[in-house]
């Protein structure tokens, strides 16, 4: 079992307990529910920002903990603050001491999309990621067929969430492709031995349709690799450790934007 696999048997049996701990109905009283999202497409184009989906991340199977002091509303708040287009909050609690409130907590701090990056299974958490606040919700191609990634990415749209589709390879990316979603990240971590190279995203960029936002996402520590990615048509570079394992993350985002210019 590698370690994807283990995530979601876990994921399996914490989301049937969440569905009876907070009811449908409950999800659909929050005062997020019905909420106008910001577009995604907006905030990663817009050319006073960075491109850059700041990720607030505590833990990760691979490192272990990064930063278990920083609070999630001061770190996204100036995340933003430094430019970010969006704030990517990680929600899984055992692999990655995350919490769902991280999501409400960053809603509450910035005015910029918010991704709810968690491990998505059931269309239960989809409305949860509404609930709780959240602009974007995040599916993996690994661990999704073709059909629940349909299924989920209708349900997104229906609750106007913007939906980033994650592949690590092309046949993940031929077979997921789908008029709902809005952007394809490819990941430069191999979420199954963790081996890391951006040399995936040059890889696959000329494979990913025009119509899609295109993300690189992992292990992207330099500004002279996001000048790179954007000359290989990439609107998007999703960053957790780089910032994280800094005492200060949103001043280390602060510092690194410098050399963006
Ligand atoms: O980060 C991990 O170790 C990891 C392991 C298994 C599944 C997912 C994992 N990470 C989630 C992510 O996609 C990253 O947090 C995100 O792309 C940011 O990556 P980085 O900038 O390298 O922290």
């Amino acid at each position: 079992m590698n370690i994807l696999d283990k995530i979601v048997a876990h994921k399996k049996i914490e989301v049937e307990r969440d569905k009876v701990r907070t009811t449908y109905s409950q999800l659909e009283e929050s005062e997020y529910f019905h909420r106008e999202t910001y577009s995604f497409k907006d905030f990663l184009l817009a050319p006073e920002r960075t491109g850059i989906i700041a990720e607030f991340k505590r833990k990760s199977p691979s490192k272990g903990i990064i930063n278990d002091d920083a609070l999630v509303k001061d770190v996204t708040k100036d995340y933003a603050a430094a430019g970010a287009s969006a704030c990517s909050v990680l929600t899984d609690y055992g692999f990655f001491m995350g919490r769902k409130m991280d999501v409400t907590r960053a809603r509450r701090a910035v005015n910029i999309p918010v991704l709810r990056k968690d491990f998505m299974i059931d269309e239960y958490q989809v409305i949860e990621a509404k609930s709780l606040g959240a602009d974007i919700i995040l599916l993996i191609a690994a661990i999704l067929t073709p059909s629940e990634i349909k299924n989920l990415a209708a349900l997104a749209k229906s609750l106007e969430l913007n939906v980033l589709l994650e592949v690590h390879n092309l046949e993940e990316l031929e077979r997921s492709i789908d008029p709902n979603l809005d952007a394809i990240g490819v990941n430069n971590r191999n979420l199954a031995d963790f081996t890391v190279t951006v040399e995936n995203s040059f890889k696959l960029a000329a494979h990913i349709p025009s119509e899609f936002l295109k993300i690189s996402e992992s292990a992207i520590s330099d500004t002279e690799t996001i000048k790179q990615l954007k000359q290989a048509g990439f609107n998007g570079f999703l960053i957790g450790e780089n910032f994280m394992k800094q005492r200060d993350p949103g001043a280390a985002m602060k510092e690194f934007v410098k050399g963006l210019k």
